[in-house]
Formats: structure tokens, sequence, C-alpha cells
């Protein structure tokens, strides 16, 4: 593990999540554009390891690279309808600033938080809705080309191509973690697709924990639990990084309450 961890976007939900579940474990630096409030901090973190600022500005975002050992890049606009300019801004620009300055610093580790929507487009109209379903083996791995549904995929898959040529060019390690649909406490609720790509909380900060410790190249995994009705593998992450999710969206009903388990037959 390389101390300290920038985290970018670290008041934002995934932030949060990482922070709730590995907040005391790590040496952190936070960067957010907005300042963060005393409750998303864990007590640990000192004023001086806190950073307001813009990552498309290079001084700042320099400033706080300077010393550390591994990033969480989470920071960007992460609606699947975000216009060019907006994605264009915080998620290339943004992204290409952030990934250069820790490749220039020696940075060790860098996880890239990309999305299931840098991959959209194979969820086409002769797949659907049987792809969201348990019965159907269709998997994609991590190895299949980009196919954005969206500028907002677009800006994505732009993000793992930049962690490809600072892999190759500086030999930083690169996780790019196609993120599925990161809800709190139950999955999406009567969304079939959601609940097919859902992430939890405490698997969303183990799966970052493995992504600052594991020994890889450049990958790209899919950041999904451990749902029985996926069209994601999660095989890489497990061989990889050592992920071992603990949540499933099967143990949930699809209005998104906990089944309750049949008591056992009375013997009497
Ligand atoms: N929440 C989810 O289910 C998924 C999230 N992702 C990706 O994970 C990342 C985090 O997403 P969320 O936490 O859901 O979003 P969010 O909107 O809750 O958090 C993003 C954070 O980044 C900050 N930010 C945005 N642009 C910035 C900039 N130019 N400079 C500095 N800070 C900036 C925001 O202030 C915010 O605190 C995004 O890159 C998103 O595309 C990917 C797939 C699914
Ligand atoms: O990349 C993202 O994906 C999730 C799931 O997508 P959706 O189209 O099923 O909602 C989304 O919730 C999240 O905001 C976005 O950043």
């Amino acid at each position: 593990m390389d101390e300290p961890v920038l985290l970018t976007g670290a008041g934002g939900r995934v932030g949060q999540a990482i922070l709730n579940g590995i907040g005391d474990a790590y040496d952190w630096r936070l960067l957010d554009r907005e300042p963060l409030p005393a409750a998303k901090v864990p007590d640990a973190v000192p004023d001086a390891d806190r950073y307001v600022a813009d990552i498309t500005d290079e001084r700042a975002v320099r400033d706080a690279m300077r010393g550390v050992g591994s990033v969480i890049h989470l920071a960007g606009d992460p609606r699947k309808t975000a216009p060019w300019d907006s994605v264009l801004r915080n998620n290339i620009d943004g992204t290409q600033v952030v990934m250069r300055v820790a490749a220039e610093e020696g940075v060790e580790r860098f996880a890239f938080a990309s999305s299931n929507h840098a991959v959209g487009g194979y969820e086409t109209d002769d797949r659907t809705p049987d792809l969201y379903r348990t019965d159907d083996d269709y998997r994609l791995d991590g190895t299949e080309l980009p196919r954005p549904g969206n500028l907002y995929g677009v800006s994505k898959a732009t993000g793992e191509a930049l962690g490809r040529l600072y892999h190759d060019e500086y030999g930083m390690s690169v996780v790019c973690v196609r993120i599925g649909n990161l809800t709190k406490d139950h999955p999406p609720r009567e969304y079939e697709r959601g609940q097919a790509m859902w992430l939890s909380h405490r698997d969303c900060a183990h799966l970052f924990d493995r992504c600052l410790n594991a020994d890889y190249g450049f990958e790209i995994v899919y950041g999904i639990s451990n749902n029985d009705r996926r069209y994601y593998s999660i095989e890489r992450a497990r061989d990889v990084l050592g992920y071992d999710p603990q949540d499933n969206s099967a143990d949930y009903t699809f209005e998104g309450e906990p089944k309750v388990e049949d008591p056992p037959a009375d013997e009497s």
C-alpha cells in the first residue's frame, strides 16, 4: 500500500461509501471542488490534507499530489445525460490532468472510476431485457472494446484510454473500475438493470481497498456486488485484485426489501 492516498471527488456518493468503509485505514488527502462538511471527513484527516480545488486546475492538483503514493480518482460529472461541455471539462480534461500529474509525480497505484456506461451500447434491443435476468449467460468481462451509449460513456472510455497511456509511458499501475449502480442498504428498487449491476457500499469500499493493495499493471474490471443476476463478470477483479464481495441483489425482493428466510419446518 502506498500512502498517502489522494481521493478526488471525496464528498460524493462513491467517495463517502469508501470513506465510511475504510476511512480509518489510510492516510488520506481529500480533494473536491466543494468544501467538505466535517461529517464527511474522517476524524484523523487534518485541515492541511483537505483540498478544495477543481481537477482541471493543474497547479492545485500538483500541490495535492506531492508525495502521494496512490490515487482513487472519482471526481467528475456522473450524469448519464451530461452534456458534452461538462464531460469534456470535468471527465476528460480533469482526468487527463489528474492522471498525468500522478504519473509525473511517481504515483504507484491509480484507481479510476469508470462506468457501466462505457459499455452501455452492448445492451441492444435483442439482448434486453433477458440480459438482466439470472438465466441469461451473456457476460462482459473487461476485454471487450468500449461501446458507450452516451457522451458520458464516451468520457469514461476516454479515461480508460488515458489510463492505458500513463501506464505504458510511466509504468504507473492503473485499474479502471467500471462501477455499476451504487446504492446504500439495498439494491435499486424495482429496476432490473440496476439490480444486475448493484454495488453495495461495503463491497465498494472493499473493492477500492483491494485497488490500493493488489499488484497489477493495467486492468479494466467491473465493480458490482456478487449478484446472481448479472451480465458483468467479476472474475478479473477476484483474480487480480482479490475482490471478495459479500452482497447479492438476489437477497432482496424486486422492491428492495431483504428477503425473509422461511422458518424451519415444524417437526413436532
Ligand atoms: N454512483 C454510481 O453508481 C457510479 C459512479 N460512477 C463514477 O464514480 C465517480 C463518482 O460518482 P458519484 O460519487 O456518484 O458522483 P457525485 O456527483 O456524488 O460525486 C462527485 C464528486 O466530485 C466532485 N467534482 C465533480 N467535478 C469536479 C471537478 N471538476 N473538480 C473537483 N471535484 C469535482 C463533486 O463536487 C462531487 O463531490 C464519477 O466519476 C462517476 O462517473 C460510475 C458508475 C456508477
Ligand atoms: O455511471 C453511472 O451509472 C449508474 C447506473 O446507471 P443507470 O443508467 O442505471 O442509472 C448511475 O446511477 C450513476 O449516476 C452513473 O454515474
